[in-house]
């Protein structure tokens, strides 16, 4: 999931306006609107007798529907919208209509109940036709046979089976993410967490992945991989995807050879990294998942279906994971009792063990569980997870959803739904203190028996969960086995608490503004 800025709808336009040869845009954007009224006078009425017709906001124009309404954390007006309008709303994105659900149970409606007609990705130029190669992979490609051996394939070889295997090969880079926070803030007074996270982030999916680590930011495959992310991330992004919206503007994307140029920078510069880290892989003797999946049936081990699927997981699992830990370090750098309590909790077992514990031990650790899952509760790592798209009419709760909707889960309005998660609006460490199942696990479970919601839903929920758990654990223990975390300090020794309001628009991420802590070593660890 991408790490680049999104773009204010008034900046999209300004950037669409200022790439794009002069007349075209006005002409353009005129002929939209013409066509727009002219096609939606002959269109049939998608409400059918009897059902209920899904709330809509005031406000949305011809052609451009509600684009002009959303601001640079679109999320924060759609919460507005369902605090008026109830747990449905349909808002028009440009001609797109997007339903964005707000309670869980409706949403388990929507995404599980429903999976079988809710389960498609939205069609967009550069994610389904270029990058995903038409299909391939898991990310941008619609339920198909392929699909599912290849999510099965990718659930079968990042499992709990191959735990130790897996944590082995990143743990030294977790480790040395440890070290790493603790002398920055040694030299410094405090630490950024945003790039030793995402650094150390990368390097778990790309052992898991490849077998393979990067030693350091200045390593030139550090800086191709990041570069190849953050453009695949800015091409997917709504600037550039802004034909999935106002297809009219396809016009200019004609005009500026925009597919031409997507394509080129697959086969250029995506297309041969991946095919090169495979091919280390192979030549490798380090088991991995690209290993893994070259050596399945057919359907799996097809050398495109491998490369594409790596892809979705670099771009899919680095910055999720990373946001959802930048989180945890602002959040309990202002509970400095939580972090003495998962501090008591884990020494104890080190006491006991004289080692740290591993994932299968969670047990032993309910109160660190119960942090790591409200971090996640109280701050979503996404706005609205990855969009589904309706491959048929459904019904549920008698609203009707047409086929070809494009379908979201509000994350942030999800989680604070007061009948799942009574006071909602605070911080509880110890709200699932009952409840040390794993996260993967109960992200496949009925929304009543979930933690959480941040997996995403039904047939695509999140194949990585496993994976970012074991990452999430493995950081977490070796953090609080010999570190506090503070709030950094003024010129007059005066703690300056990070800022957990104000939530930033990354793309498909949602990472906090200023991820600046002080990271102090324990002068009373056991290890
Ligand atoms: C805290 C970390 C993570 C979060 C919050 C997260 C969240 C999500 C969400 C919300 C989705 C969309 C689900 C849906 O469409 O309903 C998703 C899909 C996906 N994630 Fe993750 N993810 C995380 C970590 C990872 C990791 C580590 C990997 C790497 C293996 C990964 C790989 C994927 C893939 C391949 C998909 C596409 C699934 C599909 O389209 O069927 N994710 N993730």
């Amino acid at each position: 999931m991408t790490s680049q800025r999104d773009l204010t709808t008034t900046e999209l336009f300004n950037k669409i306006i200022s790439n794009t040869p002069g007349g075209a845009v006005v002409v353009t954007l005129g002929a939209a609107a013409c066509t727009y009224l002219l096609v939606s006078s002959f269109k049939n009425n998608n409400n059918k007798i009897g059902w209920r017709e899904v709330p809509s906001p005031k406000g949305s124009v011809p052609y451009f529907g509600h684009l002009f309404k959303l601001d640079e954390v679109p999320v924060k007006q759609f919460n507005k919208w369902h605090e008026e309008l109830g747990p449905i709303i349909k808002v028009n994105m440009g001609v797109r209509e997007w339903y964005s659900i707000a309670d869980p149970l409706l949403a388990h409606q929507v995404f599980n109940i429903n999976g079988k007609s809710t389960s498609g990705r939205p069609h967009a130029t550069f994610m389904t036709e270029c990058y995903a190669l038409g299909g391939k992979g898991i990310v941008a490609g619609s339920p198909s046979t392929q699909f599912n051996k290849t999510r099965g394939a990718m659930l079968q070889v990042i499992s709990s089976k191959n735990r130790a295997s897996i944590e082995k090969l990143f743990n030294p880079d977790v480790d040395a993410f440890v070290e790493k926070i603790l002398d920055i803030t040694t030299k410094k007074g405090s630490v950024n967490v945003l790039e030793p996270l995402h650094f150390t982030s990368l390097n778990v999916i790309l052992t898991a992945c490849f077998g393979k680590r990067i030693e350091s930011t200045e390593d030139p495959l550090f800086k191709e991989i990041t570069s190849v992310m953050s453009e695949t991330g800015r091409r997917a992004g709504p600037a550039e995807e802004i034909t999935s919206f106002l297809p009219i503007m396809g016009i200019v994307d004609f005009l500026i050879r925009k597919k031409r140029n997507m394509r080129q920078f697959v086969q250029e510069k995506r297309d041969p990294l991946f095919t090169q880290l495979i091919q280390e892989a192979v030549e490798g003797d380090v088991d991995c998942l690209a290993k893994s999946m070259l050596a399945m049936e057919d359907d799996v081990n097809e050398f495109t279906n491998v490369m594409v699927t790596m892809s979705d997981s670099i771009m899919a699992g680095t910055d999720t994971s990373a946001v959802m830990l930048q989180w945890a370090f602002v959040i309990l750098s202002r509970y400095p009792k939580v972090q003495q309590e998962i501090r008591e909790e884990l020494d104890q077992f080190i006491c006991e063990h004289r080692r740290l514990p591993t994932l299968d031990e969670r047990e032993s650790l309910p109160y660190s569980i119960s942090v790591q899952k409200e971090c996640m509760r109280y701050k979503p790592a996404t706005m609205f997870g990855l969009p589904h798209e309706c491959t048929e009419d459904i019904e549920v709760s008698g609203y009707h959803i047409p086929k070809g909707a494009t379908v979201v889960s509000n994350m942030f309005a999800l989680h604070r739904n007061e009948e799942f998660y009574p006071n909602a609006d605070k911080f509880i460490p110890d709200r699932f203190l009952n409840d040390t199942r794993a996260m993967h696990q109960s992200a496949n479970s009925s929304a009543e028996k979930r933690d959480h919601f941040n997996f995403g839903w039904g047939r695509r929920v999140c194949p990585g969960a496993y994976l970012a758990e074991l990452e999430i654990f493995n950081i977490w223990v070796r953090v609080f086995a010999k570190c506090v975390i503070k709030p950094p300090l003024d010129g007059n020794g005066n703690p300056i608490y990070p800022d957990i309001d104000t939530i930033i628009n990354a793309g498909i991420v949602t990472p906090p503004k200023n991820p600046i802590v002080r990271v102090i070593k324990r002068t009373d660890a056991l290890l």
